[in-house]
């Protein structure tokens, strides 16, 4: 039987200790533990749709609780009234009468809606028994804009162009999805140059991620100016001249900073700069990759990019030249589709965001979709790709020879095994009770 309404929401605070080993570790998040608000959307069927969001540990529970209040908005809705109407329904949950001075679609609350978004969006596609990003390849481009809220961006980008850009794009789209079949998406691995990590590790890791087949690599940047320039020689020595190098500076300076810094950089041939400044800073973003321009080197930001209305600026202002939406920070699908869409009316890249647990698993499928339905092209586009925790999900990416394959099994990739789900639930799984007993963590009572 199909399901026809949403009939309970479950919540689990899911965290992993990656910050013993540093994992995920840099010039501002000097030890995070990757964490996971998790929802089962259960149904009036045996099918349920699984969400997350991400945040880097201490806080998850407040996250939990914005999705449990949140929750109350889904619970016994029917699916025909969710989908059918699906960026009025998402404008529903952003723009609720008194939550709303919580955000507005920013912060605790935008995490939460991307955690219940995602979740809708992982049952949509098994109803239809597609992976996520088919469902999005095939939909009719009227029905893929009528998911999309757009409120507060129809000044760069109105309902009837982002149709047309859609529209132009139905043909040659059986071709890409065909190439995209052989030759994977392209990816770049993050995980050998964590900020915590020795040289002996980031050495032994550039040299094992390039027998794997990788060919593009990121380094956290930003703490210690000497300190950086050791570690890019070694990931220059190990990689060769050739390979793409980005760094990642995670907000660590002020706009001066990031133009001096990155000068003292730019000998290491590297394609960008992520998050040199606040990313609240739009025109200092600006200045920087007006800067950094004539140095071949360009900005990307968007992993606390907190909504399209932003994007929207970084944009118009030309202050980004790599799009790093985020599955979780924006409000779930519908809201990076808006983006995807917007940057391509600028020509600017979309590079999605993957340093986080169930990250890659999500961000894959937009990609793809972007490549297949909006851009159809891969050039300088590539998707992150972290080498953590992918043990835990029923579905794992699966990445080979420095390309993401594409997904297969229906849904949004990130429903996580039963088991993981136990034995990682803070602070009573199994894993947790340990680290507090031996007396690693603490559980604070709150
Ligand atoms: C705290 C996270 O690991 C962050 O460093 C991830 C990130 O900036 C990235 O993957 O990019
Ligand atoms: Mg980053």
């Amino acid at each position: 039987m199909a399901p026809t309404r949403i009939i309970s929401c479950q919540v689990k605070d899911i965290r992993f200790p990656t910050s013993l080993e540093k994992d995920g570790s840099d010039a501002m998040n000097l030890a995070p533990d990757y964490s996971a608000p998790y929802i089962i959307l259960r149904t009036d069927s045996d099918l349920e749709g699984h969400g997350v969001t991400f945040t880097v540990g201490k806080g998850n529970e407040i996250v939990c609780h914005a999705v449990r209040v949140l929750s109350q908005m889904v619970v016994n809705k029917e699916l025909d009234y969710i989908y059918n109407n699906f960026g009025t329904f998402w404008r529903s949950l952003t723009s609720e009468d008194q939550m709303r001075w919580l955000g507005p679609e920013k912060g605790v609350m935008h995490l939460a809606v991307a955690a219940i978004i995602n979740a809708l969006w992982d049952l949509w596609a098994k109803i239809e028994g597609k992976p996520l990003w088919k469902l999005l390849v095939d939909m009719e481009p009227e029905i893929l804009v009528s998911t999309i809220d757009f409120r507060y961006m129809s000044n760069v980008l109105s309902k009837d162009e982002a149709l047309a850009i859609l529209k132009k794009m139905q043909a040659g789209k059986s071709e890409r999805e065909n190439n995209l079949k052989s030759t994977g998406y392209p990816a770049y691995t993050t995980s050998v140059g964590w900020l915590g990590y020795d040289d002996v590790k980031l050495r032994r890791l550039c040299k094992e991620a390039l027998a794997e087949g990788f060919t593009r690599f990121k380094a956290k940047v930003g703490a210690d100016l000497a300190d950086d320039k050791r570690r890019l020689t070694i990931i220059r020595e190990e990689v060769g001249q050739d390979k793409m190098l980005l760094v990642d500076a995670n907000q660590r300076w002020e706009v001066q900073e990031a133009i001096d810094w990155m000068k003292e950089l730019a000998q290491f041939n590297l394609t960008w700069i992520e998050e040199p400044t606040s990313p609240d800073d739009i025109l200092g973003h600006a200045q920087i990759a007006k800067e950094l321009n004539p140095l071949g080197i360009g900005v990307a930001t968007g992993e606390q990019c907190q909504n399209r209305i932003m994007f929207k600026q970084f944009l118009q202002a030309n202050a980004l030249q790599f799009c790093q939406i985020d599955s979780c920070r924006l409000g779930g699908v519908n809201e990076n589709l808006a983006v995807i869409l917007m940057a391509s009316k600028y020509g600017v890249p979309i590079c999605p965001h993957g340093g986080g647990v169930g990250l890659c698993e999500l961000i894959q499928h937009l990609s793809i979709f972007d490549y297949i339905a909006v851009s159809g092209s891969l050039d300088k586009r590539v998707v992150e790709y972290v080498d953590h925790l992918h043990e835990n999900f029923l579905h794992p990416t699966v990445v080979k020879n420095g390309s993401y394959q594409l997904p297969q099994a229906p849904g949004y990739s990130v429903q996580m095994k039963e088991s993981s789900l136990i034995s990682n639930e803070w602070p009573n799984g199994a894993v947790w009770k340990k680290l507090i007993q031996d007396g690693v963590y603490t559980n604070p009572v709150i």
